[in-house]
């Protein structure tokens, strides 16, 4: 499949994007008006760039309010378009984005639209260009893609075809799967746009909203599919219009979207396969599995999700302050690495290493993470396909090897073989003898709570849900006394691993810095979480002190008896329950960017405590205000 990607989806100047374009593996660009309106560089500049850079240039757009209009109006929008059709002439350019008229249009008529577009073709063919048209979902007479292609064959002109955007037609719930019945050699251009599901105006949604492939609600795999399915062939483009995007790094971005093609066109291909692009409306799926089309998808790799936590790994300067709240935790110290200032903490299937390399200044927070997998290597191999950036571990012969990739906040991710007793740990000298399992009772990481940058969440979510093969749970929005936490859960659907991502708000001091005070934790799984909480408690653990007011909302909110309030009241522990069963967790006082916390799972519960997270963010920034104010790093 020909990859490309609209200018507007990223930041910069024209030259960055397209340096960035090119260096992130896009085949080509589509140049968006504005970016060349405002470039120092001339048409002449920006293809020999293109050409320097092996860049397709796809696509000139957009072209506005053309057809439908007043015959009086034409010739002034003939001699906007043939302008245009120079500067495409001198870009190298051979197709322009015409959308549907929003504005100027007064005739309600196919026949008038159609013979307006022919006469635009004609236009073009006498540059040797030709014109893509687009329903806009808020066109004022044409917004649907049938509707556009019905003029397009009226208009019967070689240089007159559509161009479809995923985001016109989904957006307003419309049919994809009719794509198959249109002319595949009428189809000039295909943008691809995803988004999360809102209520708002079409245009709003649109023009901010917009994400990559897979970051949003809509299913691109079946839009894809059906793409494939009708013969096409041509370039497929990302067109984004997100405000986030347009201020976030510009190669980041770049890579961000090339990953989503990838993995776009990797489960396409399995929909294909599987001959289950199904109809969205209720027909018979057509099964043509094993038929072969124009459009080429690329596959990656097949691995299977993850089936628990290896390790999580904590780096810091300052060890013992993390090894203090373990061993009150009930964890055994499984000894130093034998070459490295590292040490191993256990506790049935927990394992949390902490590193002292490379720390120096470092306060504690989570640097790596391991996950069990059938075929570490082939996870590897597709992240790596996927555009991440390749780690490994460990070098001398008799160690093993550990091989991961950087997830995009530079998180450390580890492939690492699904065993109960991984190998790497005869690396480490026994300092204490294991086997003093009758004392273990934490049973394993429940789940992991990483705080993500603004800018990145989207490109996180992409990341683990691609590489990882996690599923992604709705979003919830928690309130803090620093602004709205935007948590995101990530899992396999067995819940052997639950990875939590929250969006950090941002926070600017008097001084104008940004201030962040959102500590990230590891949570351990139990299912006697009052002995750990006593045991903790008698070894002189600092918890996270929990509200009075708490327990009053709880007594009020749950018919708990008094005994049981005062109990959770004296181990502040929190309770949630839902129509599954119950939840009870405690959270350790924060050292440096992290916490511990505990969990019980009662019945079926299934979620995070989620009402008791406002709960903890205030007492932790509460706690966090009283030790001298707020970290603050940029
Ligand atoms: O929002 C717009 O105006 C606009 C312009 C060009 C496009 O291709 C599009 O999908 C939307
Ligand atoms: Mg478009």
């Amino acid at each position: 499949m020909r990859t490309s990607i609209a200018t507007v989806c990223i930041s910069g100047t024209l030259e960055e994007k397209m340096l960035a374009c090119a260096r992130a593996g896009f085949d080509g660009i589509e140049i968006f008006e504005q970016d060349l309106v405002v470039s120092p560089m001339s048409p002449e500049e920006v293809r020999a760039l293109a050409n320097r850079l092996g860049l397709t240039l796809d696509l000139y757009q957009p072209f506005r309010d053309f057809e439908g209009v007043d015959e009086a109006l034409l010739p002034e929008n003939l001699r906007r378009a043939e302008a245009k059709f120079e500067l495409m002439n001198r870009l190298g350019i051979d197709t322009m984005l015409v959308c549907s008229n929003v504005a100027t249009a007064t005739v309600d008529d196919d026949a008038v639209a159609a013979s307006q577009l022919r006469r635009l073709g004609e236009a073009a063919a006498r540059h040797g260009v030709r014109i893509a048209y687009e329903a806009l979902a808020w066109g004022r007479y044409v917004n649907t893609y049938r509707h556009a292609h019905r003029i397009v064959e009226l208009a019967d002109h070689p240089a007159v075809g559509t161009c479809l955007d995923s985001f016109h037609i989904l957006s307003r719930g419309d049919d994809p799967s009719g794509i198959e019945d249109l002319l595949a050699e009428k189809i000039f251009f295909v943008q691809l746009a995803d988004a999360p599901v809102l209520s708002m105006d079409i245009l709003s949604w649109s023009r901010h909203y917009r994400v990559f492939p897979g970051q949003g609600g809509f299913d691109l795999a079946g839009f894809l599919a059906h793409l494939a399915r009708a013969g096409y062939a041509g370039p497929v483009s990302l067109e984004i219009f997100n405000d986030t995007f347009r201020q976030s790094n510009v190669e980041r971005t770049a890579l961000d979207g090339l990953r989503s093609l990838l993995w776009l066109q990797d489960r396409a291909a399995a929909r294909l396969a599987a001959g289950t692009v199904v109809p969205e409306n209720g027909a018979a799926p057509r099964n043509d599995a094993g038929a072969a089309y124009p459009m080429h998808l690329a596959s990656l790799p097949d691995v299977q999700a993850p089936t628990g936590f290896d390790f999580a790994e904590i780096r810091t300067d300052e060890p013992e302050s993390v090894a203090q709240m373990l061993a009150q935790l009930g964890f055994g110290f499984r000894g130093q690495h034998r070459r490295k200032p590292v040490q191993l903490w256990t506790q049935g299937q927990a394992r949390i290493v902490i590193n002292g390399q490379r720390a120096r200044g470092a306060t504690p927070s989570i640097s790596a993470l391991g996950f069990q997998v059938a075929e570490p290597r082939r996870g590897v191999e597709r992240a790596v396909q996927l555009r991440a950036r390749a780690v490994s571990r460990h070098n001398t012969a008799d160690e093993q090897e550990l091989r991961g990739v950087n997830a995009p906040d530079g998180t450390e991710v580890f492939y690492c073989p699904a065993t109960p007793r991984p190998a790497w740990m005869g690396e480490f000298g026994a300092a204490a003898p294991e086997g003093d399992e009758a004392a273990a009772l934490i049973e394993a990481v429940d789940h992991v709570n990483l705080a993500q940058p603004w800018q990145a969440f989207d490109e996180a979510v992409l990341f683990y849900e691609s590489a990882l093969r996690l599923e992604t749970r709705p979003a919830t929005e928690v309130p803090s006394p620093l602004g709205l936490v935007r948590s995101q859960v990530m899992r396999t659907a067995d819940g052997s691993i639950r990875l939590a991502l929250n969006i950090v708000p941002q926070v600017l001091d008097g001084a104008g810095a940004s201030a962040r005070a959102y500590p990230e934790h590891v949570a351990f799984r139990t299912s006697d979480i009052f002995a750990v909480a006593r045991r903790a408690k008698a070894a002189g653990m600092d918890f996270l002190p929990v509200p009075r007011n708490y327990y009053q909302d709880l007594a009020a909110r749950f018919p708990l008896d008094e005994a049981t309030i005062d109990t959770l009241r004296g181990l502040d522990l929190l309770y949630d329950r839902d129509e599954h069963g119950a939840f009870l967790h405690f959270y350790t006082e924060t050292v440096g960017e992290m916490f511990l916390e505990v969990v019980q799972r009662d019945g079926g519960y299934d979620g995070y405590g989620a009402p008791n997270a406002p709960v903890r963010l205030a007492a932790q920034f509460e706690r966090n205000r009283l030790r001298g104010g707020q970290r603050t790093t940029t």
